[in-house]
């Protein structure tokens, strides 16, 4: 029986190996981890995340093909593919701080693997990693190999957070980069013989190993750069009238752009887009390229003056101070179907609001109240580092809000600002609120504003 140990039981190290497990049958999976209370959420009925379709995923082949432990020596000595699924996350001090990827847990890994295996291995990136790091780790194993033979596989994961299940289950495609060797070339073969379960073999591509880590780097930039792209847009619709739905629908039914990913919002979040950009540039810079640096820079900057334009509409819609106003923030988490909080622009927007003195009161169903204070305590980046453990998943309420009833107790001129696009506009006119829809023509109140930046 071949056996799968994967290193990292979060968000990607998680779901990724229990549908290898429910797919694969035959093949033992084990997910460690260092954190216990991971694991026992793991091993329990609560799991750490929520994911639609995850619970059951995982208890169709938990104890069977599918455990949760934090013996991680043991396990990784056994396996014959291991994948490391660790934190990757922006540096906070030293060389490249505020840009470059933090390897330190990547590192530890890969000693590790190297301190307790005694027979061949074949090491799989599944964390997001700077293009060569597959060199790093290679020498750092075979500098230590006493003999055994490893192999360094780059197989980046696309999933994305509120669908991974969907997304694993029908992948656009798997991707899978290793050395052009006989030996690399066995090992990609045996890899692809793992996903060809239950993912057509065209849909397997396989590259070479720098290739694979930077496709990783450039999918990531290139989505977040639609989401810019849009949100720029949407500050012209505000200043000349045009609705930035309809722009959207527009330039997405021209075939070469695709309808997809042109959603103006406040700003994009996430664990991943902006550390991956900060590090795509970072390895610009370090190669000598400081105009392509500075192109990708442009990505994040306009995020950044999403965000804060956000909170300026705001703040000078009501008479330029929100100070002792009461604000609701209904949504915390960075996209709908998580509980997810990592870099999420509702971060940047309570802290705006918070520092011009508005009352904020926040409400999100997946997301703790504990969870919340912790992230609007905390400095930036440090987040992604593991003694903060991400949220747990509080069960899901589903509740449909009184607008009339929210209207009437409220104080008048009373506001919606929607950063989301979500709220039905008109509806919310009739009731009486003044209502900010991103990117959407100005109701005459807001219009009348000081022009804001
Ligand atoms: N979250 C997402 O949707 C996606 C994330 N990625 C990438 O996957 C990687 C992991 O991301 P997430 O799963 O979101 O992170 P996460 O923070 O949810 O999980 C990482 C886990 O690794 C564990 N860990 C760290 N060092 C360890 C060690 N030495 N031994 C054992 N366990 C260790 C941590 O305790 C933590 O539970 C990152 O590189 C990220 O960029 C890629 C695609 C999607
Ligand atoms: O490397 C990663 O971590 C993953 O990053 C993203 O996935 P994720 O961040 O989970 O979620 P997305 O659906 O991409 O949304 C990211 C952010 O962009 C925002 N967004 C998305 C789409 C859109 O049209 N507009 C928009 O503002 C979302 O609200 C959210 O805040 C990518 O979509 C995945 O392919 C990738 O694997």
């Amino acid at each position: 029986m071949v056996k799968i140990c994967c290193i990292g039981a979060g968000y990607v190290g998680g779901p990724t190996m229990a549908v290898i497990a429910v797919k694969c049958p035959a093949i033992e999976v084990v997910v460690v981890d260092i954190s216990k209370p991971r694991i026992d959420a793991w091993n329990s009925d609560k799991l750490p995340i929520y994911e639609p379709g995850l619970d059951e995923v995982v208890k169709a082949c938990r104890g069977r093909n599918l455990f949760f432990s934090t013996d991680v020596e043991k396990h990784v000595a056994e396996a014959d593919i291991i994948f490391v699924s660790v934190n990757t996350p922006t540096k906070t001090r030293g060389l490249g701080a505020g840009k470059a990827a933090d390897l330190t847990y990547w590192e530890s890994a890969a000693r590790m693997i190297a301190d307790v295996s005694k027979s061949d291995k074949i090491v799989v990136e599944k964390s997001t990693v700077p293009v060569k790091t597959a060199e790093a780790i290679e020498k750092i194993l075979t500098h230590n190999s006493k003999g055994i033979n490893y192999q360094i596989l780059s197989n980046p994961e696309f999933l994305a957070e509120g669908t991974a299940i969907e997304d694993l289950f029908k992948p656009d495609r798997v991707l899978i980069g290793g050395r052009e060797t006989p030996e690399g070339r066995k090992a990609v073969q045996a890899l692809k013989e793992v996903y060809a379960h239950w993912v057509p073999e065209e849909n397997i591509i396989t590259t070479n190993l720098w290739s694979a880590e930077l496709s990783k780097l450039a999918a990531n930039a290139f989505l977040a750069q639609r989401i810019s792209s849009v949100n720029a847009m949407s500050a012209l619709c505000e200043a000349t009238g045009a609705n930035v739905s309809e722009v959207s629908y527009a330039i997405g039914k021209d075939s070469r752009i695709g309808p997809k990913f042109l959603n103006a919002s406040v700003g994009f979040g996430g664990s991943c887009f902006q550390k991956d950009i900060l590090n795509l540039v970072y390895i610009c810079e370090c190669n000598g390229l400081p105009e392509v640096a500075n192109y990708w820079k442009q990505v994040i900057k306009i995020n950044d003056y999403q965000k804060s334009r956000f909170v300026n509409r705001v703040v000078s819609s009501m008479f330029n101070t929100v100070s002792s106003k009461k604000v609701a923030v209904l949504g915390f988490a960075f996209k709908k179907d998580t509980g997810d909080t990592r870099e999420t622009p509702a971060i940047d927007v309570c802290k705006g609001l918070l520092g011009d003195k508005a009352h904020v009161s926040i409400y999100d169903p997946e997301v703790t109240e504990e969870q919340i204070q912790r992230d609007l305590a905390m400095n930036k980046f440090d987040w992604d580092h593991p003694m903060h453990l991400q949220p747990t998943s509080p069960s899901a309420i589903k509740q449909e809000l009184d607008y009339q009833k929210i209207f009437d107790n409220m104080q008048k001129p009373a506001f919606v600002f929607d950063g989301r696009n979500v709220v039905d506009a008109e509806k919310l006119r009739e009731i009486g609120f003044i209502v900010y829809s991103i990117g959407k023509p100005l109701d005459a109140w807001l219009k009348d504003m000081p022009a804001i930046a």
